[in-house]
């Protein structure tokens, strides 16, 4: 079957999106209008991306993924393709746009690569509890700072505190491992990767005005950990959500989620007491050299 020349951009998108076009297009093979196979999807998606592709269309896709669980999985992983497949050459500048593409690429990846892990017991609860005292005592003196990102944190680098050197080389040994058993065949064996930013951050819903959570968003890493330093009973609320699973997770104290850092996630309001994470933001190696100016040559 070949879609027919004069079908508009707006037609093939419903094409792409729904199987059947939405918009009054006939599709026929010799016994009727049937849905439509993958390769003729893609072919309508292709042809869309072939041609100049107006912001309107794009606008169209993002504004499926915005429904969020509002809208059906597949019709938001169908959007999601589509808008990574329309702006595969040139990024919008539109604000909208990139959320809305760096919110899609959960719903576009592989499952293998999409899915979060939680582990259980990385840090043991008493080290747990010792970095948050340290943490809330360095803070006493200098005040909590925030790492200058563009979903900031209220938080505090872990080489601030007493025990700085001592997580940084217990998550060298016991994260980097988990990111190298979980993703290692795409991101590169342990000796690869390096800690971007290692921080502690603090959500509290007993000072008012206080930050309790923070909205969905990806991060500038590569791969990005979670864990929770508090103790179950100290919150309620919170967890690492992802919405294209959807999934909350909460892994108890020590406990840790791993994920790929361009996976959309939030971190869900607590609605009592305090919750202390810790925080690794995780590069390759020679991708945090070729970013910092270096030339990599091959031998
Ligand atoms: O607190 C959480 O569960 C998530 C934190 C996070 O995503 C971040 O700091 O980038
Ligand atoms: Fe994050």
């Amino acid at each position: 079957m070949r879609l027919p020349r004069e079908s508009s951009i707006d037609q093939k998108l419903s094409i792409w999106l729904h199987g059947l076009d939405r918009a009054g297009l006939v599709l026929r093979h010799s016994h009727g209008a049937v849905a439509l196979r993958a390769h003729e999807r893609w072919a309508a998606l292709q042809s869309v991306a072939d041609s100049d592709v107006p912001t309107s269309a794009l606008l169209r896709l993002a504004g499926i993924i915005e429904l969020g669980q509002r809208g059906k999985l597949k019709l938001r992983r169908a959007a999601a393709i589509g808008l990574i497949r329309l702006t595969a050459h040139a990024m919008p500048e539109d604000e909208r746009l990139q959320a809305a593409h760096a919110r899609g690429l959960a719903l576009a990846l592989p499952r293998r690569l999409a899915m979060p892990h939680a582990v259980l017991s990385l840090i043991p609860g008493a080290l747990c509890d010792e970095v948050v005292l340290q943490a809330e005592r360095y803070a006493a003196d200098h005040g909590w700072g925030s790492l200058h990102r563009r979903y900031p944190t209220v938080d505090l680098p872990v080489s601030c505190l007493g025990c700085g050197a001592e997580i940084e080389a217990l998550m060298r040994e016991e994260a980097l491992p988990q990111f190298a058993r979980l993703f290692g065949a795409e991101y590169g064996p342990q000796s690869e990767l390096t800690f971007r930013d290692l921080f502690v951050a603090k959500y509290d819903a007993s000072t008012s005005g206080a930050q309790t959570g923070l909205d969905g968003h990806v991060d500038a890493s590569l791969l990005s950990m979670v864990v929770q330093l508090s103790r179950d009973h100290d919150f309620d609320g919170g967890g690492t959500f992802f919405e294209h699973i959807p999934v909350l997770i909460r892994p108890g104290q020590g406990g840790a989620v791993l994920f790929l850092g361009k996976i959309y996630h939030a971190a869900l309001p607590i609605t009592r007491g305090r919750r202390y994470v810790l925080v690794a933001l995780v590069d390759r190696r020679v991708d945090r050299l070729v970013a910092e100016g270096c030339s990599i040559v091959q031998k």
